[in-house]
């Protein structure tokens, strides 16, 4: 069967209980009918299986699409523009292989297309004779009036079908800003509102609570202000599962400057600026705000030591990882061998006792937002491709030191990816800038009470080759034209073991 064939005959089905509401009138949005959603999304599974593959958040690239299944489809607006929120199971593959994914999808639909939405967003004309014959289907995150729409429900902090709207408590939240797209480089899709707040919807989404709501409401109720305050998030019954988090409003940092924007601009005034600056005052006040973050985590969530099984996990967790990268990206099988005697080297002898708690994750530069009171962290979602389960285990704080200090060495190596050809001064410049970097960055950590790297230098460096392990897989996936990067830093680490 082909993808589009197949799209349609799952849409033939009725979609589930409490989810949609009939598409009649403004206002109707809500209720237990399903006909009308139904019938719009069977006109849209054939574009949107087209679309999807096209986007940065697709986590299923490369691998064909056998099923498109609707599970919960939430009319949030009716009328012309109507707002179809859809929640979509992605099959790929079939029999005992078969793997799916349920991605989250907040369409508008017009009869006009809207002025001002790029190509990208647009996935096409709807077809099949219903109410929404011949309206264009796109992207809603791309329409200020239908994610306003969007603001005003986490505002009001109400209920709409399977969909959950929550406030925290505090002041009111204004529920007439027009919401734009944000244009970074990201993992979900995140809408700003004036220079107040910014909505970031999942877009993968797994039964349970995401860790980035978790960590962040724990860290905003400890008064850390190291995060951007969360504000309402929203939710939605997922089947028979515990309820999924698709979407954590909080405030904007309209003055924030980009950790990793800021690391770039530093090193590319290596090339011969007389006035270099000197990022690692800031590596140094970035190591304390982890730190800080991390012991208000170890207060206010679970923390463990490890035992001996305990460890032996963490290195066959880390041996594992290891082992699906290399199926997935062959260049990585002449390290296996010395990357396997990094993990083996994790002995109860060394580890034994060692802390664990809730940490960030997935911790970079681009994580880090200087703002004028000092560096603030988001994203707390852990690494998406890493099941939800996995991603909220306590694990040690060196884990997100680890990354950091692997993000150094990214802006290091960037500057040498742009360089027109092999350039050993230039390389000797930007390797010297990373470990001055790192160097700040765990002496901050270590004074703002975090334990100090240099003391277990086997657990760092397992973690580091984790992390880059990890990096290779992303990059070959996302941007294969910076897999050298990581690459690179397998091989130096490879050759310390
Ligand atoms: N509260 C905020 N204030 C200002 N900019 C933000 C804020 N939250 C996110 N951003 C910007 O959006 C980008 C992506 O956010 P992030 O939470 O990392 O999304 P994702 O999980 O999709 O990668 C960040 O790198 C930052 O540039
Ligand atoms: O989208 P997220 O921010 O959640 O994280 C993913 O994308 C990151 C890239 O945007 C990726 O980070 C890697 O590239 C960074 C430079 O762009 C570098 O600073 C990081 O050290 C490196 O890991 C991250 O791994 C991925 O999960």
């Amino acid at each position: 069967m082909s993808e589009t064939s197949r799209s349609q005959a799952h849409a033939h089905r009725d979609l589930p209980e409490g989810a949609p509401g009939p598409l009649g009138t403004r206002g109707t949005a809500g209720r237990r009918t399903t006909a009308g959603v139904s019938e719009l999304v069977g006109a849209a599974l054939p574009l949107i299986a087209h679309w999807l593959p096209t986007q940065r958040w697709y986590a299923g690239k490369g691998r064909a699409i056998t099923g498109l299944t609707p599970v919960v489809g939430t009319p949030l607006q009716v009328g012309d523009p109507t707002l179809l929120h859809l929640l979509l199971r992605v099959e790929h593959g079939t029999g005992p292989a078969a793997q799916d994914d349920i991605y989250q999808l907040l369409l508008g639909i017009r009869s006009q297309e809207p002025s001002g939405i790029g190509p990208a967003a647009v996935l096409g004309r709807l077809a099949g004779g219903g109410p929404h014959d011949g309206a264009v289907l796109y992207d809603a995150v791309h329409d200020p009036e239908l994610t306003g729409r969007l603001l005003e429900h986490l505002a009001t902090g109400d209920r709409f079908g399977a969909l959950s709207f929550r406030r925290t408590p505090g002041p009111g939240l204004p529920g007439n800003l027009p919401g734009r797209a944000s244009t970074a480089e990201q993992s979900n899709s995140s809408v700003i509102y004036g220079t107040s707040f910014i909505l970031k919807l999942f877009r993968r989404i797994s039964p349970g609570t995401n860790p980035d709501l978790e960590l962040s409401l724990a860290l905003s109720r400890a008064g850390s202000t190291r995060i951007p305050r969360v504000a309402a998030w929203f939710e939605s019954r997922l089947e028979r599962s515990e309820p999924a988090t698709l979407g954590l409003l909080q405030r904007y940092l309209p003055d924030a400057e980009d950790g990793w924007e800021l690391a770039l601009d530093q090193v590319a005034r290596l090339k011969g600026d007389p006035t270099p600056g000197n990022f690692a005052i800031e590596a140094h006040r970035l190591g304390r705000a982890t730190a800080e973050v991390h012991r208000v985590l170890a207060r206010s969530m679970p923390t463990a030591r490890l035992d001996r099984p305990e460890i032996d996990r963490l290195a066959g967790a880390m041996a594992d990882r290891l082992d699906s990268a290399v199926a997935a990206v062959p260049g990585l099988l002449r390290y296996r061998s010395a990357l396997r005697g990094a993990f083996q080297q994790l002995t109860a002898d060394h580890l034994e006792g060692l802390p664990v708690q809730r940490i960030h994750g997935d911790l970079h530069l681009g994580q880090a937002m200087r703002t004028p009171h000092g560096w603030v962290l988001l994203d707390f979602e852990g690494e998406p491709a890493k099941p939800l389960a996995e991603r909220r285990l306590p694990q040690p704080a060196l884990r997100d030191v680890a990354a950091m200090l692997r993000s150094f060495d990214y802006a290091a190596a960037h500057l040498l990816a742009g360089a027109p050809g092999p350039d050993p001064e230039l390389a000797h410049l930007a390797a010297a800038w990373a470990a001055r970097n790192r160097a700040a960055y765990c002496a901050g950590y270590t004074a703002g009470g975090g334990m100090d790297p240099a003391g277990a230098p086997e657990l760092l460096r397992a973690l580091e080759i984790d992390k880059a392990v990890y990096e290779v897989v992303y990059e070959a996936r996302h941007r294969p034209s910076w897999l050298p990067i990581p690459l690179a830093a397998i091989n130096r680490l490879a050759l310390t073991v």
